[in-house]
């Protein structure tokens, strides 16, 4: 789940795709790129770190130009060396850009297509540049002149032709920018709109509408599994259905923990589905545990906040903050290699004893992926006095590799891989265990937009939407991206991205 955002505005955009990618930054803190689009060349800065890290003064003044496209990564194919950071750029037909947040399935199959009979060469191991080349491919079949019914029927071929979950923007040169979303709508896309001073209009694509909120943007809509749209260079908004077959099956961590509970997507309020979950989470415990001794509900900060504060209020039982923050240390399941992750959830939270001595606590998390987070909270619970330490968890065990976009490749890394509930709770110290079942889960999306029928829960019950993932699949994944590959893929910084690389700006 890497961020998005495109911007075509009427004044110079370098500014307003800074702050929307810092407000993305949640959704990817490995690197970040921004390409604008100024006087028929494309200006670019993309490398590793925060994107208060990657653009500075120098870097912002060189990004010229009133249309644009940005990214926040969060690596799922490839390496995490900066050649791979996006946005990517393709030099024929046009000269386009593109900015990718999903995970192509068949990027191998893809990529030696490209090479045998569409006479594209891929130079990096990202399936973004895979994306990318296909989408110029099938552009190139179109002619001179581009119309938006030329780029949504290249669109068409790209959805025949690629699997997986995609959200990606582009700019095509001269002719404006484009976005679309897989079948499926796995990953989100949204748009809006806002009027400049003089009345004309200026559009946003971002992966969350909380990047329109923050560019003052009015929300329009979701793109709709399947659809493109089309911004044209006057500004003007074309849109259509693209796919042969849509039907939406958004992920459902998005709401469980990837996005940001301000965002609304699939015209659902994260902030809302949250509630919905610590509801049902707390009738669980009541199903489960009619007569429980719990004293205090404590949430893990940040993404449990809200689930928590509702399943106290539905128990009666007190909510309190027990864990600080360090509001400078990023999120953690998302960071590279488990050393990093496990030495972070220390760094970032300490407890607060007097809210734990003597007491029976209930602590409660978004969801327990790897376990390395619950692990030390408990600890620090017991150390911090607790008398009892339960666990709660708003989603349901994570037992399956995810392959649309989030960096869960290996089975045997999930703590709850072939374990049972009591089992996992055995694991991490916890003296009793709760987790969500499947469908209340389910049923606390539907409930906030009930057009959300469908979802992508593989992480949860192993059935991928798209049909293609069968064992040899899972298997080729995890041997590549396995916490060790990655390791040793981690400095390949030989790899010569199609991107400026100018050492002499990094400082
Ligand atoms: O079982 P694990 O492998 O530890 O993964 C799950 C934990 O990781 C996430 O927190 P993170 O620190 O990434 O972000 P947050 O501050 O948004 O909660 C998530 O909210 C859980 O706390
Ligand atoms: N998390 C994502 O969306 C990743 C996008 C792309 N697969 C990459 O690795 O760069
Ligand atoms: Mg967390």
């Amino acid at each position: 789940m890497c961020g998005i955002v495109g911007l075509m505005a009427n004044q110079a955009v370098n500014q307003g795709l800074y702050d929307a990618l810092t407000v993305l930054q949640h959704r990817g803190q490995d690197a970040a790129g921004m390409m604008t689009w100024h006087e028929g060349r494309f200006l670019l800065r993309k490398s590793n770190g925060l994107v208060r890290d990657v653009f500075h003064t120098r870097h912002m003044a060189r990004l010229k130009g009133n249309l644009g496209i940005g990214h926040v990564r969060y690596p799922t194919a490839g390496s995490s060396s900066e050649a791979e950071s996006q946005p990517f750029y393709v030099n024929s037909p046009y000269g386009i850009t593109l900015a990718h947040n999903g995970n192509l399935t068949n990027s191998d199959q893809l990529k030696q297509e490209l090479f045998s009979t569409d006479l594209r060469h891929i130079n990096t191991s990202s399936d973004s540049e895979v994306l990318l080349n296909v989408f110029a491919h099938e552009l190139g079949k179109q002619g001179l002149y581009l119309s938006p019914e030329d780029v949504f029927d290249a669109v068409r071929r790209v959805h025949r032709r690629c699997k997986g979950g995609y959200a990606a923007v582009a700019i095509i040169n001269g002719f404006g920018m484009v976005a679309f979303r897989d079948p499926h709508g796995i990953r989100p896309v949204v748009y809006g709109a806002r009027q400049d001073d003089g009345g004309r209009q200026e559009v946003m694509i971002a992966s969350e509408s909380v990047a329109l909120d923050v560019g003052g943007f009015e929300l329009h809509r979701d793109l709709a599994p399947g659809e493109a749209i089309f911004v044209d260079m006057a500004g003007q908004i074309h849109t259509q259905q693209c796919a042969d077959a849509p039907t939406l099956a958004p992920c459902i961590f998005e709401h469980v923990y990837l996005a940001r509970p301000d965002s609304i997507l699939d015209g659902a309020y994260v902030y809302g589905t949250r509630m919905q979950m610590g509801r049902k989470l707390g009738d669980r415990i009541l199903r489960d545990w009619p007569e429980h001794d719990i004293d205090v509900v404590i949430p893990i900060p940040d993404t449990s906040r809200t689930s928590a504060l509702e399943l106290a209020q539905h128990l009666g039982v007190t909510f309190r903050e027990g864990f600080m923050k360090n509001r400078y240390i990023g999120r953690t399941f998302i960071m590279p290699g488990q050393t990093q992750r496990k030495k972070s959830v220390r760094q970032k939270l300490n407890a607060i004893d007097i809210e734990f001595r003597g007491k029976n606590v209930l602590l409660v998390d978004d969801s327990i992926v790897r376990g390395t987070t619950c692990k030390q909270i408990i600890q620090m619970a017991r150390e911090a006095g607790a008398n009892k330490v339960y666990f709660a968890s708003a989603a349901p065990p994570v037992r399956y590799p995810n392959v649309y976009g989030i960096d869960m490749p290996a089975a045997n890394e999930l703590i709850a891989h072939g374990r049972s509930e009591a089992e996992v709770g055995e694991l991490i110290g916890a003296d009793r265990i709760f987790y969500q079942d499947l469908e209340d889960l389910k049923s606390a999306c539907r409930e906030v937009n009930p057009a959300m029928q469908e979802f992508d829960c593989s992480v949860f019950d192993g059935n991928y939407v798209t049909g293609d993932i069968d064992d040899a699949y899972l298997a080729a994944l995890e041997a590549s991206r396995n916490d060790s590959a990655k390791q040793q893929s981690a400095g390949d910084h030989a790899l010569v991205g199609m991107h400026n690389q100018d050492d002499d700006l990094d400082d």
